[in-house]
């Protein structure tokens, strides 16, 4: 029998279950991939917020990491949130014994608006580690911050991805357009051409971990050997319906519903 396919993400915590290392597992699993997974920070947050956060050591990291890509086959994998600039490095040098599909969801601060990375991190992140991507999925404020330029417009965020492409040396760039109003548009630059992703804008608050679960949908597709504009047309779909079908759990920003998809929910 052909083995599954094996995806792996680096991130942080979410008890609540909505967004980080939490929602990633839940998405590989409902898209039928392998999933596994490497802590980089255990934060306390919720759906109201971040409390508290503890980074793992750097030697922890490097332990998950080798532990994993020592035994394990990697299809692909995604990165979330790297708080600091040494657990960026231990990630760069891993980097180069992995062959496989890197989504970076370069995530900067929560959807409370409590800051995920530190400040001087940025700049390790966009020379160390965008370079090495497959693809990167930034959301408005982190393409703005990767690029230090405001983006305002459909054109400016088009514009933004070709930069991120050409100037930062992305593999591709995904910018998402969760952020502004209207329509709900994300717009690709493979390094070829330009790809639309449009859905219409539901409107619910329950968006804690959107950006989370659409990366890690994007990679579970990669690691079934999809091409990257079908990979995110199908994670784009699958980030819709979990949005839309999302229930409204805690006393904040709620969860989505990472079994959204499923026939019963459609029928309901
Ligand atoms: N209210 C909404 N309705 C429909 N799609 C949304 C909504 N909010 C976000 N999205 C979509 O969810 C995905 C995650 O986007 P975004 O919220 O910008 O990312 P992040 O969680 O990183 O801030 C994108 O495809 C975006 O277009
Ligand atoms: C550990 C961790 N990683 C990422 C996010 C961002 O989530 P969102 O997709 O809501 O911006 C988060 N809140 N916590």
């Amino acid at each position: 029998m052909k083995r599954i396919p094996c995806v792996l993400t680096i991130a942080g915590t979410d008890p609540s279950g909505g967004a980080g290392i939490q929602a990633d597992l839940k998405t590989f699993q409902e898209l039928k991939s392998y999933g596994m997974s490497v802590i980089t920070s255990v934060v306390a947050q919720n759906t109201t917020g971040v409390k508290d956060v503890h980074h793992l050591p750097e030697h922890f990291l490097q332990g998950q990491l080798n532990a994993v890509s020592n035994d394990m086959p990697i299809d692909a994998f995604k990165t979330g949130m790297i708080a600091n600039k040494n657990m960026m490095k231990v990630i760069s040098e891993w980097l180069s014994e992995v062959k496989a599909p890197y989504v970076m969801d370069p995530v900067m601060v929560a959807q409370s608006g409590d800051p995920l990375i530190e400040k001087e991190a940025q700049a390790y992140l966009k020379e160390y580690l965008v370079p090495r991507t497959t693809l990167v999925t930034p959301n408005i404020p982190e393409a703005e911050a990767l690029l230090d330029k405001s983006i305002e417009s459909e054109s400016d965020m088009q514009e933004a991805a070709k930069m991120i492409v050409q100037e930062l040396g992305a593999g591709a760039a995904l910018i998402k357009g969760g952020h502004r109003k209207g329509k709900a548009i994300d717009f690709l630059y493979d390094g070829e051409r330009i790809h639309s992703y449009e859905a219409e804008r539901i409107d619910s608050s329950n968006t804690h971990g959107t950006g989370c679960t659409y990366s890690a949908a994007i990679t579970t597709y990669l690691s079934q050997g999809y091409s990257l504009p079908v990979a995110v047309k199908e994670a784009k779909f699958f980030v819709t319906e979990a949005i839309r079908h999302s229930f409204d759990l805690g006393k904040g920003s709620g969860p989505t519903n990472h079994f959204a998809r499923r026939e019963e929910v459609f029928k309901q």
